[in-house]
């Protein structure tokens, strides 16, 4: 089963998610992020760092899902592992969204047409929402010289995140970044459990 871990910068991502790592012990899960460890993800994160061309830094994206899912995902599902991603498809379709506006005529389109056909959606997406000050708050970035840290483009991409939920709600569960770490955990890891007790059951109807 495939769970990711969505929100904007300084939502509180990569607390729940080492926090996730502990609370599912018992599923020996695989933890994993985007953008990645391989030089790829090194690529990625000096794409961010120089402020490169949006597309070129749109496809270096795309590029590290594509060996995050071959050196990680798929032979981990194959192996019939819970993975739990900090940031996966879905920081595709809502940032891109914002920096390829202008430049590409309907960008959201586009980021699914390059990811069509090789791409594993997940099975559950837990998105942490928090107000855009929060975030910037926690970030310690007041928006000058960031790249994506900055109110006018969180906002749009918090706002990009709804969206997706209400295209498909069922894979998503909102969660208030705002509450204590203790009880974000806990609605976390109760619904990861019951989406793969939901699964099982499934699987086993089928049978
Ligand atoms: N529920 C919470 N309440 C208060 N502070 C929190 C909470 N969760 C995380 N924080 C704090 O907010 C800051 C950002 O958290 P974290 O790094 O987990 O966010 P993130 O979404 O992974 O950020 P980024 O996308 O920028 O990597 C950290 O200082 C963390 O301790
Ligand atoms: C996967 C992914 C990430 N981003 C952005 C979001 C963040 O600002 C940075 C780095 O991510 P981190 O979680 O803070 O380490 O990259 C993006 O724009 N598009 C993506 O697909």
């Amino acid at each position: 089963m495939l769970v990711t871990i969505e929100g904007i910068d300084g939502s509180g991502k990569s607390t729940l998610h080492q926090a996730l790592g502990t609370a599912l012990a018992d599923f020996s899960p695989v933890i994993t992020r985007e953008p990645g460890s391989t030089w790829i993800g090194d690529a990625v994160r000096r794409a961010i760092r120089e402020q490169a061309d949006p597309v070129a830094e749109a496809l270096l994206f795309v590029a590290d899902h594509a060996a995050h899912l071959r050196e990680i995902v798929r032979p981990a599902l194959a192996e019939g592992h819970l993975v739990i991603s900090d940031r996966y498809i879905d920081s595709r379709y809502v940032y891109q969204q914002v920096t390829l506006d202008g430049i590409i005529p309907d960008p959201l389109s586009w980021l699914r047409a390059v990811h069509s056909g090789w791409t594993i959606i997940p099975d559950l997406t837990i998105l942490l929402a928090v107000p855009v000050a929060v975030a910037l708050e926690r970030t310690g970035k007041r928006g000058e010289g960031e790249h994506f840290e900055q109110e006018h483009v969180l906002s749009r991409v918090q706002e990009y995140y709804m969206r997706l939920v209400e295209e498909d709600p069922s894979r998503f569960v909102i969660i208030d970044g705002t509450l204590p770490p203790e009880h974000i955990l806990r609605v976390a890891s109760e619904a990861v459990r019951f989406r793969h007790a939901e699964q099982r059951k499934k699987r086993k109807n089928n049978k």
